[in-house]
C-alpha cells in the first residue's frame, strides 16, 4: 500500500460518525440508498459502457463513444433493468450516467416539453416514437442573435390556408437557431420555438415539431441546413448545433396545441395562459441544479479533499514533519464550506422539487395561482446555484495545485460542465431580474396576499437574541438583510421614477441593487431551507452534529464574505462581525478530521468521476504516472512533429556539443 494509500486509511479512522448513515441522509433514505446503489452497480458493471479516459479522446471520438453509450442505454439498458421514467430508479440514474453522455435534450428537456405543451394525441403520437429513439428530437429555441430576450427570436412558421400547412423561415443569418444540444447530427426531428402568424397577425412564440433530416438517410430534408457550432469550452461530446430553415412547410398538426391551435379556416385559439408556453423553462430549472452542478460540486470536493489529505507540502511546525495540506487552515478554509454549499443547495432544492411537483398538480386541475411564485423562486435558485457550483469549483481545482490544471485530475471537466450552468436554461443577471420584478411587486402587497416563502418581506424586522451563531439566529439575519435590500432596491426604483425617468429606465438604473435584492432573498431561501432540513431530520446524534455544522459554516462563511452588507444595513455590529469570523475559523477546526467521511458519504464511484486526484485509494501518484503514459502524444517514444521540425537544429545542436567534446 503506497504512503498516500496509508494516509486516507488514517483519515477514515479519525472519521466521528457513521458515513453509511450520512449517505443514507443524503439519499434520502436507507432505501434510496440501496436503489441509487444498484443502478449504480448496474451501469458500472456492463462492459458495453466501458471506454477509454475522455482526457485521452479527441472530440469525435467523444461524441461517437457517448452516443454509442447512450443509444445503448436509452434503447436497451434502462428496459433490460427495469428503469423506468418515474420510478425511484430513474431518479437516480443521472448518478450512474457516464461521466460524458449525449441525448440529454432529447431526454431531458424534448421529452418533457411534449408532455407540457402536446394535447393528448400528439402526446400519444409522439412520446413512444421519441422514448424508442425512433425519432431524435432537439429543443430549438435560442437562435443566433437572441437568446434571453424571447420576444425578439425572429424564426416564423406562417399559416398556409390552401395547404393546410405551417411554413418555417428563419428570415435572417440571426434568426437560425443555434446551440440546442443534440442538433447539429444526432437529431432527425425539432421542436422549434417561432412566432406564430395567421393571416398577416402575429401570434408571438409557439411550439412547432419539425421534421429535419430524412428517417431513412438521416440527410438533411429541403431547405434545412443543420450542422454542429463547433468545439466549445466543454460538453465537447454533444453535438450542440446551428439550424438554418428556409420554406420548410409542416402539417398544420405539427403545431402543439395543448395550450393555443390554430382551426383549419386560420382561426387562433387560446386554451391557456401564455406564461406556460415558458413552463418547459421552469421545469428544467427546477430539475437541473442537483444533476448539472450540486452533484458536480460534490464530486469536485471529494477528489480535492481526498487529494488534500494525502498531498503533503511543507511544515505546520518547524522541525516537524511534513503535513497533508488539508491541515493548513488556509486550505480548510477553501475547501470544506464548498461542502456546506452542496448540502445547503441540495436540501433546499429538494424543497423546490416539491413545490414545483405541487404546482404541476394543481396546474393539471386548471389552477396557476402558484405560478409567479414557483418562476421566481425556480429562476433565482437555478441562477444562484450555479453560479455558487461553479465558484466552488474552481476553488477546488485551485486548491488542488498543479495537479488541478490537469485533465487527468478530472476537475478541468468538472469546471467545464458546470459553468454553461450560468448561461442555459435563462442567462443569470437575465433570471435574477425576472425575480427582482416579483419581489419588488410582493414589497407592495399586504400579507394576506403573500406566499409563506416572501411574507417576511413585509413583516416588521425582527431583533436577534442569544447566541449570534445560532441558526435561528443566522436565518434571521438573512431574512432582515433580503427585506431591507429589496426595500433599498424598491426605493431606488421609485425614486429614479419620481426623477422622471420611465419605469423601463429607473429600472435598468436601478438593476445592480435589484440584482443584490435577488440574491440576498435566495441565499436566505437556500439557509432557511437547509436549517430546516437539519431541525428536522431523523438522524444519530453524530450525524445530526455534523448537519448542523455544516448549516452554521454555510451561513458564517457567507456572512463573513460579505459583512459589509450586514454592517451597512445595521444588521450585525463590527463587535458580531469578530465572533462570526473566529466562529468559522473554530468550526472548520472541528469538521476538518471528518472531511474525508463526509465526501465518503457522497459515495461516488471512481469510474464516475476519471480523477487521478480523487479516487478512493488515494494512490494519486501511481495514477497520474498511468494516466501520463495513456496520452496519445507518448504513442511513440518519438514524435513526429518534434522529429520533423526540430530535427535540423537537433543536428546543428549535436555537432556543436561534439566539436566541443573533441576539444576539450
Ligand atoms: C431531470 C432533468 C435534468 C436533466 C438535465 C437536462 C438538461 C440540462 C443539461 C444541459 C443543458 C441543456 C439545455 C439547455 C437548454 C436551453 O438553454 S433552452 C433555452 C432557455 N432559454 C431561456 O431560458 C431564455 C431566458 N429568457 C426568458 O425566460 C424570457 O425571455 C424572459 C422571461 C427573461 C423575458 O421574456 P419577455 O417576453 O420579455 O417576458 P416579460 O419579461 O415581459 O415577462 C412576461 C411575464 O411572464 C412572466 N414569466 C416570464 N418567464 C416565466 C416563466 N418561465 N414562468 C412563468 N412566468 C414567466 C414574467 O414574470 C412576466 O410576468 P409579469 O408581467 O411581471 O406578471
Ligand atoms: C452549453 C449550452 C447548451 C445550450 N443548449 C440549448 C438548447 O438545448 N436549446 C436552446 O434553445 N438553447 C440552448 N442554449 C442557449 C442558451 O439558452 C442561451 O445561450 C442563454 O439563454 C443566454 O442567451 P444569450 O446567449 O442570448 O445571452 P445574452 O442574452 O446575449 O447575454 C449576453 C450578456 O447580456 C446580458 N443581458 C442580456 N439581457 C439583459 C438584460 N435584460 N438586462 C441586463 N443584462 C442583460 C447577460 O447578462 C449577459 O451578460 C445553450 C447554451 C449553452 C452554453
Amino acid at each position: 500500500m503506497s504512503i498516500e494509500s496509508n494516509l486516507l486509511k488514517k483519515e477514515r479512522q479519525n472519521v466521528t460518525f457513521s458515513v453509511e448513515e450520512l449517505t443514507n441522509v443524503w439519499d434520502g433514505g436507507k432505501e434510496d440508498t440501496e436503489i441509487r446503489r444498484k443502478v449504480v452497480k448496474v451501469f458500472g458493471d456492463d462492459p458495453v459502457l466501458k471506454s477509454p479516459p475522455i482526457c485521452t479522446m479527441t472530440r469525435e471520438e467523444r461524441y461517437t463513444e457517448a452516443t454509442r453509450k447512450c443509444v445503448y442505454i436509452f434503447r436497451n439498458m434502462l428496459q433490460k433493468n427495469g428503469i423506468y421514467p418515474g420510478s425511484k430508479e430513474f431518479e437516480h440514474f443521472w448518478n450512474a450516467m457516464p461521466i460524458e453522455y449525449t441525448l440529454l435534450i432529447h431526454m431531458g428537456a424534448f421529452i418533457p416539453c411534449i408532455m407540457s405543451f402536446g394535447s393528448e394525441e400528439q402526446v400519444a403520437k409522439w412520446l413512444p416514437l421519441s422514448a424508442n429513439l425512433n425519432i431524435i428530437c432537439t429543443y430549438a429555441q435560442t437562435e443566433l442573435g437572441h437568446g434571453s430576450f424571447l420576444r425578439g427570436l425572429e424564426t416564423e412558421a406562417t399559416f398556409d390556408r390552401e395547404t393546410q400547412e405551417f411554413v418555417i423561415n428563419c428570415p435572417k443569418v440571426s434568426s437560425m437557431k443555434w446551440w440546442p444540444g443534440d442538433m447539429g447530427l444526432n437529431a432527425n426531428h425539432a421542436l422549434v420555438m417561432a412566432n406564430l402568424i395567421v393571416g398577416g397577425k402575429k401570434y408571438g412564440m409557439h411550439p412547432f415539431m419539425v421534421q429535419i433530416r430524412d428517417l431513412s438517410t438521416h440527410m438533411p430534408l429541403p431547405g434545412v441546413t443543420v450542422g454542429d457550432i463547433g468545439s466549445k469550452m466543454g460538453f465537447e461530446a454533444i453535438d450542440n448545433g446551428f439550424l438554418y430553415m428556409k420554406n420548410v412547410r409542416i402539417p398544420r398538426e405539427n403545431l402543439l396545441n395543448k395550450n393555443s391551435e390554430v382551426k383549419p379556416d386560420g382561426t387562433y385559439v387560446k386554451k391557456a395562459s401564455d406564461r406556460l408556453m415558458y413552463g418547459s423553462m421552469v421545469n428544467l430549472r427546477v430539475n437541473l441544479p442537483k444533476s448539472q452542478a450540486i452533484d458536480v460540486l460534490a464530486k469536485a470536493c471529494t477528489i480535492a479533499i481526498r487529494y488534500s489529505a494525502v498531498r503533503r507540502q511543507g511544515l505546520l511546525n518547524p522541525g516537524g514533519a511534513e503535513v497533508a495540506v488539508l491541515d493548513y487552515t488556509l486550505q480548510q478554509h477553501k475547501l470544506i464550506p464548498q461542502l456546506a454549499t452542496v448540502y445547503a443547495t441540495k436540501f433546499a432544492g429538494e424543497g423546490i422539487i416539491k413545490k414545483h411537483q405541487a404546482f404541476l398538480q394543481n396546474m393539471a386541475k386548471g389552477n396557476i395561482s402558484d405560478l409567479a411564485e414557483i418562476h421566481a423562486l425556480s429562476a433565482s435558485f437555478k441562477a444562484s446555484v450555479s453560479e455558487q457550483c461553479t465558484e466552488g469549483v474552481e476553488v477546488c481545482r485551485r486548491a488542488c495545485g498543479g495537479h488541478g490544471y490537469s485533465q487527468a485530475s478530472g476537475l478541468p471537466h468538472l469546471l467545464s460542465k458546470v459553468t454553461p450552468t450560468c448561461t442555459y436554461e435563462g442567462e443569470n443577471t437575465v433570471l435574477y431580474l425576472q425575480t427582482a420584478r416579483y419581489l419588488v411587486k410582493c414589497a407592495k402587497e399586504k400579507a394576506a396576499d403573500l406566499p409563506e416563502s416572501i411574507l417576511f418581506l413585509v413583516q416588521p424586522i425582527q431583533n436577534a437574541r442569544g447566541n449570534i451563531t445560532s441558526l435561528d439566529n443566522l436565518a434571521l439575519y438573512f431574512k432582515n438583510r433580503a427585506a431591507l435590500c429589496v426595500q433599498a432596491a424598491s426605493k431606488k426604483v421609485n425614486q429614479m421614477s419620481n426623477k422622471g425617468l420611465a419605469m423601463h429606465e429607473a429600472w435598468d438604473k436601478s438593476s445592480v441593487q435589484l440584482v443584490h435584492a435577488t440574491k440576498a432573498y435566495v441565499i436566505q431561501y437556500i439557509f432557511d431551507a437547509f436549517a430546516s432540513f437539519v431541525k428536522e431530520v431523523k438522524c444519530s446524534k453524530s450525524v445530526k452534529e455534523i448537519l448542523e455544522d455544516l448549516c452554521c459554516l454555510y451561513g458564517l462563511h457567507y456572512i463573513n464574505n460579505c459583512s459589509g452588507d450586514f454592517l451597512k444595513l445595521g444588521i450585525l455590529t463590527a463587535h458580531h462581525c469578530n465572533i462570526a469570523e473566529e466562529a468559522e475559523i473554530a468550526l472548520l477546526e472541528k469538521l476538518r478530521p471528518n472531511a474525508v467521511g463526509i465526501v465518503d458519504a457522497f459515495d461516488f464511484t471512481d469510474s464516475s468521476m476519471e480523477s487521478c486526484l480523487g479516487a478512493y485509494d488515494g494512490n494519486v501518484y501511481e495514477r497520474l504516472f498511468d494516466m501520463a503514459k495513456l496520452s496519445p502524444l507518448n504513442k511513440e517514444p518519438v514524435h513526429q512533429a518534434s522529429y520533423k521540425y526540430l530535427r535540423p537544429y537537433l543536428l546543428e545542436g549535436r555537432d556543436i556539443l561534439e566539436g566541443a567534446k573533441s576539444k576539450l
